[in-house]
């Protein structure tokens, strides 16, 4: 039985590329889409998918579910839109598999509930590629050796959210083992705004945004005479496709919501 999957965001660079991965998975079936605007009544009406891609594209996601019935909504949108998404889909009874960023914490706090109320999976991924989960993870066991921490993210010019999502997600495994402490001079100053980067427990988050670059982060790790660097590159988005692939079939066996993919491999 294939798994009946919605995509939100499918003209966006993650959305297309999610677009061909469930087309070309023999587990699962692209039934809908979810785009902002009218852009056609199927994806084989837009010029950057093939004329075989004939699943409807919908405006709403009410309409969307009553027509074809997913089980899971892939989002890959926007921090504008994304709450909204996973929470009509969680009260539509879809699986949400959410990839876009930029939740607050009450955010996640209130849609972690209505997925416990409902005993439905859903899976918040701030990074779905293998190599940025193990990231996280070791920055994690450093922390606890060496607490002096800054992490750079570095992405493309057009992404909408800063830090990004991978960054915080970061910082907050390494909460989990560190205490808050403040870096660098008590009585530095920052004589142009900004200059120290975001602050979060002390740590440092920087974020870098020129054209040409992926998604790239490195966590550094200060001690007595040495430097830990801990980096992830992402050199196009097939490095996302396969997590993305694996929380579709991860979410229908669950019955809650988890938030980073370093939870469930
Ligand atoms: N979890 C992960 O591994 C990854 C997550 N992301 C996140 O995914 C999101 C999308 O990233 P990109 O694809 O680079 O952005 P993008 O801007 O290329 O694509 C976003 C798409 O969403 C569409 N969209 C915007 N608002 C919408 C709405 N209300 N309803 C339906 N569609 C809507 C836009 O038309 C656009 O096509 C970002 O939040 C980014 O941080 C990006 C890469 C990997
Ligand atoms: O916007 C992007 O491109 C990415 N966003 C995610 C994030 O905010 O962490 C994941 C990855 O870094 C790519």
């Amino acid at each position: 039985m294939s798994i009946r999957v919605a995509i939100a965001g499918p003209r966006g660079k993650m959305g297309a590329e999610a677009v061909h991965t469930v087309m070309k998975h023999d587990k699962m079936e692209l039934v809908a889409v979810l785009d902002y605007k009218e852009v056609g009544k199927t994806l084989a009406d837009l010029e950057m998918f093939p004329a075989s891609y004939t699943a409807p594209i919908f405006t709403d996601m009410s309409e969307l579910v009553e027509a074809t019935a997913p089980d899971v909504l892939v989002d890959l949108t926007s921090p504008h839109a994304v709450y909204k998404h996973t929470k009509e889909a969680l009260n539509l009874n879809v699986r949400p598999v959410i990839g876009t960023t930029g939740f607050t914490d009450e955010q996640l706090v209130e849609l972690s509930a209505i997925a416990k109320e409902k005993e439905l999976g859903c899976i918040i991924a701030p990074n779905f590629a293998i190599g940025a989960i193990l990231m996280m993870k070791f920055a994690k066991e450093a922390a606890k050796y060496l607490p002096d921490v800054e992490i750079i993210e570095m992405h493309h010019d057009q992404k909408l959210d800063a830090p990004s999502g991978t960054a915080v997600k970061t910082a907050q495994l390494i909460q989990e083992v560190r205490a808050q402490k403040m870096q660098g001079h008590p009585e530095e100053k920052e004589t142009l705004k900004g200059a120290r980067g975001a602050e979060l427990d002390g740590m440092r988050i920087h974020s870098v945004r020129l054209p040409g670059l992926v998604a790239h982060q490195q966590v550094l790790f200060g001690g007595d005479g040495q430097l830990l660097t801990i980096r992830h590159d992402s050199l196009n988005r097939n490095s996302f496709m396969s997590g993305v692939a694996f929380c579709v079939e991860e979410v229908m066996k669950m019955d809650q919501l988890v938030y980073g993919l370093e939870n469930i491999i």
